[in-house]
């Protein structure tokens, strides 16, 4: 079975927009695991834009399930991971003004570095995933960095199948099966919703867990809205 882990970025967000603490991180973190899933993942940026390093530490008692914390692995994101000791951290390439992540670890280029970060991360008994593209070279030199898992970047499939290109899964299918064949646990994430999760799922062999934020958080908007809406109104009526 493969594991829901519900980003909460969007729901800091929405929060940071009018100061104060609505909507409420920690409850909201509560509320999604009450309400089934399987874990919580945050991507803190340097900028603090949406998840502040503070929400990394409050988020701790709350967290009954699988903590995921994902960011580029500079001294301050290192510094933080070490302290809150997540189940899983994962490492994504990210340029300080990144609007959001957008590549995978070129894991030839960056191997002596991904091998030192992630060495002092399974010291401290945190399980390490790399974000990566389904890319065969990739994932063979991912193994080499000692990473427990890869996160398949899955934007592009996200694109594709929108357009109609069901062929878009087959560079991760294989991505996937090569990555277990070299003993790598499978993750994916990026820009995966309602669409298109039940295709990408039930294609991909061994995933173990998928991360959706913004999809998701997007639809509860739309997917609440009537509910909300006829409560005003009922709120209303004379
Ligand atoms: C690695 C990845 O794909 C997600 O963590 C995504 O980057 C979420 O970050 P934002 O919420 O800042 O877009
Ligand atoms: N690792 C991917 C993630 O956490 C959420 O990405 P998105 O669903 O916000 O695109």
């Amino acid at each position: 079975m493969t594991k829901l882990s519900v980003n909460i970025n969007k729901i800091a967000t929405l929060r940071n927009s009018r100061g104060g603490n609505t909507p409420n991180v920690v409850q909201t973190s509560i509320d999604i695991q009450n309400f089934g899933a399987e874990g919580i993942t945050i991507h803190p940026r340097p900028d603090e834009r949406h998840i502040r390093y503070q929400d990394a530490y409050d988020l701790i008692p709350t967290i009954v399930t699988e903590y995921n914390i994902e960011g580029n692995p500079i001294k301050k994101f290192m510094d933080l991971v070490l302290d809150v000791k997540p189940t899983q951290v994962t490492l994504v390439p990210d340029s300080i003004d990144a609007v959001t992540s957008n590549a995978g670890w070129d894991t030839i280029e960056n191997q002596s570095f991904l091998q030192e970060v992630i060495s002092e991360f399974k010291r401290n008994d945190i399980r390490t995933s790399i974000f990566i593209d389904p890319d065969k070279k990739m994932i063979e030199n991912a193994v080499k960095t000692g990473a427990d898992r890869i996160e398949l970047y899955t934007e592009d499939f996200a694109v594709q199948y929108a357009k109609g290109n069901k062929d878009a899964i087959k560079p991760y299918i294989e991505s996937a099966q090569l990555a277990h064949d070299l003993g790598l646990g499978v993750n994916a994430g990026h820009d995966l919703s309602l669409d298109n999760i039940e295709f990408f799922g039930h294609n991909i062999p061994h995933l173990a867990e998928v991360s959706i934020g913004h999809a998701l958080i997007s639809e509860s908007l739309y997917l609440g809205l009537e509910n909300v809406i006829n409560m005003y109104l009922h709120k209303l009526q004379k």
